[in-house]
């Protein structure tokens, strides 16, 4: 008995141990084309499929960063060339990947295209539903992963004209201008890997914090 009891809390003791040493993941998310691969591609320095066409990466691809694992998600929303269906069963399966791995999730990434981010979101507005974009974030803030809203293509919108743009998307998302007093909010040009420190750089604070919540939550 005593015998079975102290081999039970051996493997116990193990079991405590290789969740410690578990990997967080940060996820990729983002509507087709906004950049999520070229993002993923240089911050790991691997030769990720990058497209002109939406749809590109249409798989959950993992990658080992050493302190954390990186998650590419396929692009959610409208694909020209891929069958409504395709682009529902998409948006199901990231939605249950991110709800299935809480636990093991230190944060996500968001990624939006600067421009037709609100394009898009006024074409929904006026058919009266919830921009796909804005559902999305709020999902992953519900889920209290406190994501990283990095704003992409920002070579695409004149200079003069960034901090009355970044102004309206966070506006959009619900929070008060000015856009700079949202640590969150990264504004991008990943094709030139303009921001990419910054991200880098939250997401290690973030992958810091879980894990030194995790460990609390298994010392107790
Ligand atoms: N203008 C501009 N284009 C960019 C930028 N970053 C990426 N792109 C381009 O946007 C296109 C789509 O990039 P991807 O990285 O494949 O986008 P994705 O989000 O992975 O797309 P899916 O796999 O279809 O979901 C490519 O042609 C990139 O070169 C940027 O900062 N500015
Ligand atoms: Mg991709």
């Amino acid at each position: 008995m005593t015998d079975f009891f102290e081999r039970y809390k051996k493997i116990k003791s193990v079991k405590i141990k290789s969740k410690k040493l578990e990997k967080p993941k940060v996820v990729v998310a983002g509507r087709s084309n906004v950049g999520k691969s070229t993002f993923v591609r240089h911050i790991t320095g691997k030769n990720v499929r990058v497209g002109k066409r939406p749809g590109v990466t249409l798989k959950i691809n993992e990658y080992d960063m050493g302190n954390y694992i990186l998650v590419d998600m396929p692009g959610f929303g409208f694909m020209h060339g891929i069958d409504k269906k395709v682009q529902e069963k998409i948006k199901d399966e990231i939605v249950h990947y991110i709800e299935g791995k809480r636990d093991e999730i230190a944060t996500a990434i968001q990624i939006i295209d600067a421009k037709s981010f609100l394009e898009i979101v006024e074409r929904w507005d006026q058919r009266g539903e919830i921009p796909i974009d804005i559902e999305m974030f709020d999902f992953l803030n519900e889920l209290e992963l406190n994501p990283i809203l990095v704003v992409n293509k920002m070579d695409k919108i004149k200079k003069t004209q960034w901090d009355e743009h970044l102004n309206k998307i966070v506006e959009t998302l619900g929070y008060k201008p000015p856009w700079s007093q949202w640590e969150f909010v990264v504004p991008a040009i990943l094709k030139e890997k303009k921001g990419l420190d910054e991200i880098k750089h939250k997401i290690i604070e973030r992958v810091n914090k879980f894990k030194s919540q995790k460990t609390v939550d298994i010392d107790i």
